[in-house]
């Protein structure tokens, strides 16, 4: 009996001892490979378990070790087709498509960090500003295939000629800017009469034709005196306009203003501007705006810009004088002026019970300065008007450099009931951004999209995904400086809501243009 009892608890020890070996058995490889698929779910791809059980486990092990080894793979060629699509794109943001030379945004980057080195007390340097001469009848004559080609083989001789750390960039068009670092002026002065030379030596064959073109270069020396990369462009441009205003084919060098030039250019232009004003030479003129289609809002629209008369010299646009004006921080008197004439006539047509818009441009200086915002509305409340009709208008680069300025400002104008548009849309890459926290109403597309359109050279992709998207936001689209009436037709068939332009009306006095404005108001 006790023998029997005896063998009865061995028996069931055996069975216990055996379950226990088998659970362990079972238990752990599946502790494993639950560990596994842990690390893996948590990226971790390179997990793995260690493949040592046997039968029907073991193909457990081997089939997840398999599976993982598959999706590591996958992973690691997706991340580098990841990498390199980064890398295309970040590529193209800072090179020009045509000739993969550095573009003007990466430019003025450069210039900008370079420029700030020179205010550390690093060494000056100069930049070259280059437009190429009788480029257009390349492309009037062969097609603008012919002027691409030509565009690349000049990047290439420029190429040629400069150093490893000099900055080759196209700025748009024909325009070239090149950084000399590390080269004193006079080195520099030596590099633009090569470049020079070697552009009047170049022959363009295309087909039968032979071109000889030409390049004016300006050189602006970059020294402490120069405060931004704005003022580098001015100085370099304006060195380029008058080496082609000199005969084209050669340099002209224009050197930065000191504190002292500055402070008496500052003077010389002030009083300009004021006598300009009292004296009534500066004109503001109308550049009138046309809707292209029945469902957009009609009536009499007009952008508004100025020209400076002066006795004895050619007018001086509104460009170069808002140029001047923002260097000697006069740009209000502009501001002031337009915002005024635009207020004025707007209350005039609103007492005549007739629909008005004024486009009025504003400088930097007035979105930076808080007063401008008070200035609008004591001007409303003065010619007792809400701010409908009048529409406030900004370039990318403002809503680019002054984003959370403007978009205070965009605020307080719409409570106002004014409306934002912004200009050069389209221009740059931040433009989509700017959609969403300005909320303009109109848009003026940039001319880099609008302008070749007609000959097919621009591609219409972009527009028309530009207008696609403004059109979901209840956006207008503005085409600027349309000349010629199939490139109008053209861009109407697009879906461009309005257009100013020879192809419109000619630009006139602001004040001729709001009489006609009236007379056709009461007829229509
Ligand atoms: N082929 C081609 N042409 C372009 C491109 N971008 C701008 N253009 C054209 O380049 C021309 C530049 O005009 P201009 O600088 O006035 O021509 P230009 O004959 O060199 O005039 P000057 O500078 O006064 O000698 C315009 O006709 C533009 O349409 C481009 O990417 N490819």
């Amino acid at each position: 009996m006790l023998q029997g009892f005896i063998a009865i608890l061995l028996g069931l020890g055996l069975m216990g001892a055996l379950a226990i070996a088998m659970a362990d058995h079972l238990a752990l490889p599946l502790q494993r490979l639950a560990e596994a698929v842990r690390n893996m779910s948590a990226g971790n791809f390179d997990t793995r378990v260690p493949a040592i059980s046997s039968g029907e486990m073991r193909v457990l092990e081997d089939g997840f070790n398999d599976m993982a080894g598959h999706i590591e793979e996958a992973h690691r060629s997706m991340q580098s087709r990841i990498e390199e699509a980064t890398a295309q794109l970040v590529f193209q943001a800072r090179h020009d498509a045509l000739t993969g030379l550095v573009n003007r945004r990466e430019f003025e980057l450069r210039l900008d960090k370079a420029l700030d080195t020179v205010h550390a007390g690093g060494d000056e340097f100069s930049v070259l500003y280059i437009d190429l001469d009788r480029f257009k009848a390349v492309n009037d004559a062969c097609g603008h295939l012919a002027g691409d080609e030509l565009l690349r083989q000049i990047s290439l001789l420029f190429q040629g000629r400069l150093r490893e750390e000099d900055t080759l960039a196209r700025l748009g068009g024909d325009e070239f800017g090149i950084m000399l670092a590390n080269c004193s002026l006079t080195k520099a002065r030596q590099v633009a009469e090569d470049l020079c030379a070697l552009s009047a030596e170049y022959r363009f064959v295309w087909q039968d034709k032979i071109f000889a073109i030409g390049a004016s270069i300006g050189l602006a020396p970059v020294t402490r005196d120069v405060r931004d990369v704005q003022e580098i462009f001015a100085l370099s441009d304006a060195a380029c306009l008058q080496a082609k205003e000199l005969g084209r084919n050669q340099v002209c060098e224009l050197a930065p203003a000191t504190q002292t030039d500055r402070r008496r250019d500052r003077g010389n232009w002030a009083s300009r501007l004021a006598s300009a004003l009292s004296e009534g030479r500066l004109i503001v003129e109308a550049i009138p705006i046309r809707a292209l289609h029945a469902g957009v809002p009609g009536g009499q629209i007009a952008e508004l810009s100025a020209r400076l008369n002066e006795p004895g010299q050619a007018p001086i646009a509104l460009s170069a004088l808002i140029d001047a004006a923002e260097r000697y921080d006069m740009a209000s008197v502009f501001d002031h002026h337009f915002l005024e004439t635009a207020i004025r006539s707007l209350a005039r047509a609103t007492r005549q019970q007739m629909g008005m818009r004024c486009m009025v441009p504003l400088s930097r200086a007035a979105i930076a300065n808080s007063k401008t915002g008070d200035f609008i509305a004591s001007q409303l409340e003065e010619h007792g008007i809400e701010g409908q009709g009048l529409c406030l208008m900004f370039s990318e680069d403002i809503s680019t450099h002054q984003t959370s300025q403007l978009i205070e400002f965009s605020r307080r104008m719409r409570e106002l009931g004014c409306q934002i548009a912004l200009t050069e849309f389209g221009g740059g890459v931040s433009s989509f951004t700017q959609l969403r926290t300005l909320a303009p109403s109109y848009v003026r597309l940039s001319l880099s999209l609008t302008r070749d359109i007609g000959d097919g050279v621009t591609s219409t992709a972009l527009l028309r995904a530009i207008l696609e998207i403004t059109a979901e936001q209840d956006i207008y689209s503005i085409a600027e400086d349309v000349d010629d009436t199939p490139l109008l037709e053209h861009l109407r068939k697009l879906g461009i809501a309005y257009a100013h332009g020879k192809a419109v009306a000619p630009r006139e006095p602001f004040d001729a243009w709001f009489e006609g404005a009236v007379m056709r108001g009461s007829r229509g």
